[in-house]
């Protein structure tokens, strides 16, 4: 099959097997050229295989590796046109910023003058000209990470592996760095390949996200795509919050399905799969989806109750309740938003919460991932 300009890198039913045990399954994807596409999923799922076979540092079982239409299964990693950033950033410590940058360029056989334009050109892109003599023992930890980002992409590759890059930072650098990492694949538009397990990098920095279990992809879509519309169970759960209830089918017309879960409260959903009676499938309804009001109160929504306040996670506009229905015991999370005054709830209020059929949505339990 002739291979696609659109795409810088295309794998064809790539697996990578040790012994018994396979941790990459047949993988068929496509990532477009200067896209942000990141690779979602569980700790051991085979995030960290996958991107290796894609450097070089191992060989694949089975499959073909195509970058920028051409088979590299073959090509060792030096011979790639890939560069790779780790978590642990792996800079020279006795080296200053330049000599860091200079290192790859050196062995390319660029010369000093060119070098030297090159090094401050990538320096301005990340925002960093001026620290050129700096030793990276002075550097703070994003400025680190910038210089390790700019230690690839002076070397101008078509993919840049990133694996796990920000998970040595603390909380609050890693949440500039986000947006930093995504400013930075713009300004340069080189295509980059990122792992993580963390489902909140991946949604904010991604044109794309391929979510991982068991070696396979489950999908691969937009991060809004993921959220809304998630194919399987491991998606819904995995993406975002979401309140999770085993029910069964009782009846499904029009787009609509009547729904009973395990501790027999009746839920509408809207589907668009025709769903069997008496069917078991997993209901997902996202915390921000469910509304609030006063217990007793009749307000205009396909799915209400009443519950009773378990407990109230404060924390300003990004505050939690977990509550349970009265009747029938299920318990839900539910994120009210800043217009909602949490002021005089306590463990043990009364309130009802209520959606609409189209804010759930519901996955027959046999559904599966997609490659
Ligand atoms: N060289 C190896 N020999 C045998 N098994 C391996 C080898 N490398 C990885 N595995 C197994 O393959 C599976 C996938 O590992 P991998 O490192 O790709 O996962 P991961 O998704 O990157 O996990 P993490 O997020 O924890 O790094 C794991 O079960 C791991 O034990």
């Amino acid at each position: 099959m002739a291979a696609n300009a659109k795409y810088d890198l295309e794998c064809k039913h790539l697996s990578k097997h040790f012994s018994e045990f396979t941790a990459v399954d047949k993988l068929n994807f496509s990532v477009e050229a200067g896209s942000f596409f990141s690779i979602l999923g569980p700790s051991g799922c085979g995030k960290t295989t996958l991107l290796r076979m894609l450097a070089g540092f191992e060989s694949p079982s089975e499959g073909e590796i195509q970058i920028h239409q051409k088979r590299v299964n073959e090509l060792a990693p030096n011979k790639r046109p890939v560069n790779m950033v780790f978590q642990h950033l792996a800079l020279f410590p006795n080296m200053n910023v330049s000599e860091n940058i200079a290192y790859g360029l050196k062995r390319r056989g660029i010369k000093a003058n060119e070098r030297q334009h090159k090094i401050k050109d990538v320096l301005e892109r990340v925002g960093l000209d001026g620290s050129q003599n700096k030793q990276i023992t002075q550097l703070s930890g994003g400025q680190k990470q910038r210089i390790a980002i700019a230690r690839s992409l002076v070397l101008e590759p078509r993919l840049l592996l990133l694996d796990e890059p920000l998970g040595a930072l603390d909380l609050k650098l890693r949440e500039k760095m986000k947006v930093e990492l995504k400013h930075l694949q713009r300004e340069f538009g080189t295509t980059f390949i990122y792992i993580t397990h963390d489902q909140s990098e991946a949604l904010v920095m991604s044109d794309k996200v391929a979510v991982m279990n068991n070696g396979r992809f489950e999908q691969v879509a937009s991060p809004q795509e993921l959220y809304y519309q998630p194919n399987t169970a491991f998606v819904a759960k995995f993406v975002g919050q979401t309140n999770a209830h085993s029910a069964v089918v009782c009846e499904q017309r029009q787009g609509v399905a009547l729904l009973k879960t395990a501790r027999g409260r009746h839920l509408i959903v809207a589907t668009t799969i025709d769903q069997a009676e008496k069917s078991v499938v997993d209901v997902f309804v996202r915390p921000e989806a469910i509304g609030i009001c006063e217990a007793g109160r009749e307000v205009q929504a396909d799915n209400q109750f009443d519950v009773e306040v378990e407990e109230c996670l404060f924390d300003g506009a990004s505050s939690t309740l977990v509550v349970k229905d009265t009747h029938h015991q299920d318990s839900y999370r539910v994120a009210p938003g800043a217009s909602f005054s949490l002021q005089h709830i306590v463990p043990g209020s009364k309130l009802r919460i209520f959606w609409d059929a189209k804010q759930a949505i519901c996955i027959s339990q046999e559904v599966k991932g997609e490659s």
